[in-house]
């Protein structure tokens, strides 16, 4: 039976990539996506990028919205301190199959919690049932008309900390418009835009930094 670009790309990673090793699983999923088939992962250019956000903020805990197949929380997670943690979330329970082994291959279980649902339920319910505080960073990559609600239910829920960091990708392409708006208006975040191209392509993208002020 017909295979789904997901599981060719958990096959790239396990054909490709040393068990054990996040940045050979990185490289394995952005060798098969430019040369085989393209995908949307944050890629190795805008990659480069989330790096240098993760290693400046050097977070304890960070949230990502939006899983799929786990390349940026593979590269999120193989540059956090030894207790950090990353809690991601993914509704699409075939990506999160996905995503589980991919995570797995790069030995980073202990450092990740996948949890399946979607950010409009879970979020509210990250305190209480998962210890967390608040996040140093969020990165958001799920559906881009979600970016703005999410974040308000975030800040609603006092998830993020004073000088906390939400990365959001794609601002550009598909774009975000609404919460490009609201983060460069707003009294409360200092913003900053690092220009780059779309993953595996040489169509403009970027990405959108934003310091909650509290
Ligand atoms: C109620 C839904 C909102 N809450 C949610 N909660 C949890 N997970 C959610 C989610 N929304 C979406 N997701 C998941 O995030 C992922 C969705 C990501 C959406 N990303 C994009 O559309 C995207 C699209 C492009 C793209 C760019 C150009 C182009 F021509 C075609 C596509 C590039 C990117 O880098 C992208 O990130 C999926 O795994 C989905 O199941
Ligand atoms: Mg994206």
């Amino acid at each position: 039976t017909q295979s789904t670009r997901p599981q060719r790309i958990l096959g790239a990673v396990q054909q490709n990539a040393t068990r054990g090793d996040p940045r050979s699983v990185v490289r394995a999923i952005d060798q098969y996506c430019r040369s085989q088939e393209w995908a949307m992962n944050v890629g190795d250019e805008k990659g480069c990028i989330l790096d240098s956000v993760v290693s400046e903020v050097n977070p304890s805990t960070v949230l990502e919205l939006g899983t799929y197949c786990g390349y940026s929380t593979v590269r999120i997670a193989s540059l956090l301190p030894p207790h950090a943690k990353l809690i991601t979330l993914e509704f699409n329970p075939k990506f999160a199959v996905i995503a589980r082994q991919v995570i797995a291959w790069a030995g980073l279980e202990d450092k990740i919690q996948l949890v399946e649902g979607s950010s409009g339920d879970l979020i509210p319910k990250l305190k209480e049932q998962f210890g967390v505080k608040a996040f140093d960073l969020v990165f958001l990559d799920h559906w881009k008309d979600r970016y703005l609600p999410d974040t308000k239910l975030i800040e609603e829920c006092g998830l993020l900390r004073k000088g906390g960091v939400l990365l959001a990708d794609n601002v550009i392409c598909p774009g975000a418009p609404e919460y490009l708006e609201f983060v460069r208006s707003s009294p409360r975040y200092e913003s900053q835009y690092f220009k780059s191209h779309l993953e595996y392509t040489k169509v403009e993208d970027g990405l959108e930094k934003s310091v909650f002020l509290g």
